[in-house]
């Protein structure tokens, strides 16, 4: 039974479904599931399936996977469901979520139409891109004024004017936007930035010799890009980044696609950056508010465990291979993730057609 046939009656099967609006996403997800393995009259309905480019043993794998984090097109209405009533609120990450991942970080340029998709839904709704790069890099690339933006894996924020006392004052500026609205910028590792700096230099000065290596810095964070370099000097790579850390113990590292990331070792990840700007939106212990983080890496599970844990909203990973993972919900690539945006901006509330 091809993927798409099971998708399909899936898919409308739920359609079938009463109004579950009293039910939060979790427990709309794990009907879901139980639903899921006892398909009804599946041989009834057809679609193309050709989007899925896997083997049928990948297949088989990727569907059990999916039992479990249905695609978000799929369960787009039950999504809406559990979002009923409340406001939503939409968080994105840029790499390999808005854009497909390239060989070259300086080239990840976002498509006019993801651009198109993601202004439409900020018309509707607050709208932040939490990225791993510096907060002015990424901008550059979507180039939204519309949205909030958080850099540096959430540690570099431009969001709404806070007097919230909930974080440190000494962290957080004012700004004005480009047509001089107010704004605030919070940036909890600003105390890091000399020695980040001096981290970058002893960084590059140390792998000159690696062919291949790109080390990007983006402000409160650096990337040091591998994807360039001879497998064979993959292991001396990481030896030499280990050993010069061990000189900044208040820096730590974790893996990318194919990059090392690291950063200053303070108790905040995009997990922070959300509870900050929902916070500063004004939803802070809301039980109105229904995040959806739309993200590919692990540090967006940061995020998704953030939302998990307040049992209301959508994290969904980006991925089209199983993965471990704190997302409910899942997405082949950024193609679908622009679907999902441009059904989103489109969706009407029940009841005010
Ligand atoms: O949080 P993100 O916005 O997803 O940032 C994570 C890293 O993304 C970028 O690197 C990745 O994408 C590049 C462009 O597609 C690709 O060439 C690279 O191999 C990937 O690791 C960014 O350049 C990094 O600085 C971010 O840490």
């Amino acid at each position: 039974m091809r993927i798409g046939r099971i998708c399909e009656a899936i898919g409308r099967w739920f359609d079938r479904t009463e109004d579950s609006n009293n039910m939060n996403t979790l427990s709309l997800f794990a009907k879901f599931r139980k639903d899921r393995v006892e398909p009804h009259n599946s041989d009834d309905h057809c679609i193309p399936t050709d989007h899925l480019d896997v083997t049928d043993v990948e297949d088989s794998k990727y569907l059990n996977w999916l039992k479990e984090h249905p695609s978000a097109l799929t369960v787009f209405q039950e999504i809406m469901n559990a979002a009923n009533g409340k406001q939503i609120v939409v968080f994105l990450d840029y790499d390999g979520t808005l854009t497909p991942i390239v060989d070259d970080p300086e080239k990840a340029f976002m498509s006019p139409a993801m651009r198109s998709a993601v202004r439409d839904v900020a018309k509707k709704f607050s709208t932040a891109i939490i990225s791993g790069r510096s907060r002015d890099k990424v901008y550059g690339f979507v180039k939204l004024e519309e949205l909030y933006y958080a850099g540096s894996h959430g540690m570099d924020i431009k969001g709404p004017v806070t007097q919230s006392m909930s974080y440190e004052c000494k962290y957080q500026t004012k700004a004005l936007d480009h047509q001089g609205n107010e704004l605030t910028i919070f940036q909890p590792a600003q105390d890091f930035l000399p020695s980040i700096k001096e981290l970058l230099n002893r960084l590059k000065k140390e792998t000159c010799d690696i062919e291949g290596v790109f080390i990007e810095d983006n402000r409160f964070c650096l990337s040091v890009h591998y994807r360039h370099v001879p497998e064979n000097d993959y292991a001396a790579l990481e030896k030499i980044i280990k050993s010069v850390l061990e000189e900044y113990p208040k820096f730590r590292m974790n893996f990318g696609k194919k990059v090392m990331e690291l950063k200053p070792s303070i108790e905040w990840n995009k997990g922070n950056a959300v509870l900050y700007l929902l916070d500063t939106l004004g939803y802070a212990n809301s039980s109105d508010v229904f995040p959806i983080f739309i993200g590919d890496d692990k540090t967006d599970e940061d995020a998704f465990k953030v939302i998990r844990s307040s049992k209301q909203g959508c994290p969904i990973l980006v991925s089209s291979i199983p993965r471990d993972t704190r997302a409910l919900s899942s997405l082949q690539d950024p193609t679908e993730v622009e679907s999902f945006l441009i059904r989103l901006a489109n969706w009407v509330p029940a009841g005010t057609q």
